[in-house]
């Protein structure tokens, strides 16, 4: 498998809308769009463009959110997890799986309309991290 770029590192808030006080007024990031909910990945989701990549602001939605056990231990929030693309998903997660390292659940869609999954961080020198598909305008 080839690692490829850093497309996002996520940060959990407790709060998007206070997270875009901080980033837009505070550091001058710009807004990619408003935020939207995805319900089925159970956060409410808002990217900031920097000029390398995106942060992904993520506020828990709905009671089975896999971030309030993050947020339950770090109340104000912090970073998540870091997200990498790669050219194919299902080669990605094979890779993984062969080397040991735990896949979270099968791959699903992410913010970006592509197929993720996520290793677990035990397995990633602490790190939670997300795999994502390239977009396909993407490939060359
Ligand atoms: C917006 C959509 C999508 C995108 O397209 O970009 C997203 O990014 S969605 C982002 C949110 N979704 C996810 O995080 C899904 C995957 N996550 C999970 O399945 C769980 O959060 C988890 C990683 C399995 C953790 O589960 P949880 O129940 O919250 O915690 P535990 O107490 O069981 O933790 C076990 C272990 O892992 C450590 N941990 C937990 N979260 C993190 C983290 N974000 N970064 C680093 N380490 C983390 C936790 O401290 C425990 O460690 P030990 O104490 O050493 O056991
Ligand atoms: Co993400």
């Amino acid at each position: 498998m080839k690692l490829g770029r850093l497309n996002h590192i996520g940060v959990a808030t407790p709060s998007i809308e206070d997270s875009l006080a901080l980033y837009c007024d505070l550091m001058g990031a710009e807004l990619a769009h408003t935020p939207f909910d995805l319900p089925a990945q159970g956060v409410k989701v808002c990217f900031v463009d920097t000029p390398n990549t995106q942060i992904e602001l993520i506020e828990p939605l709905g009671e089975d959110s896999p971030i309030h056990g993050f947020l339950a231990k770090n109340p104000a929030g912090g970073q998540h997890h870091v997200c990498y693309e790669v050219p194919d998903i299902h080669e990605a997660k094979a890779w993984f799986e062969e080397k040991g390292a735990r896949v979270l659940g099968e791959p699903r869609i992410g913010a970006h309309g592509t197929l993720i999954f996520f290793v677990h961080p035990r397995d990633m020198g602490g790190v939670l991290t997300e795999i994502m598909e390239s977009p396909r305008d993407d490939l060359h």
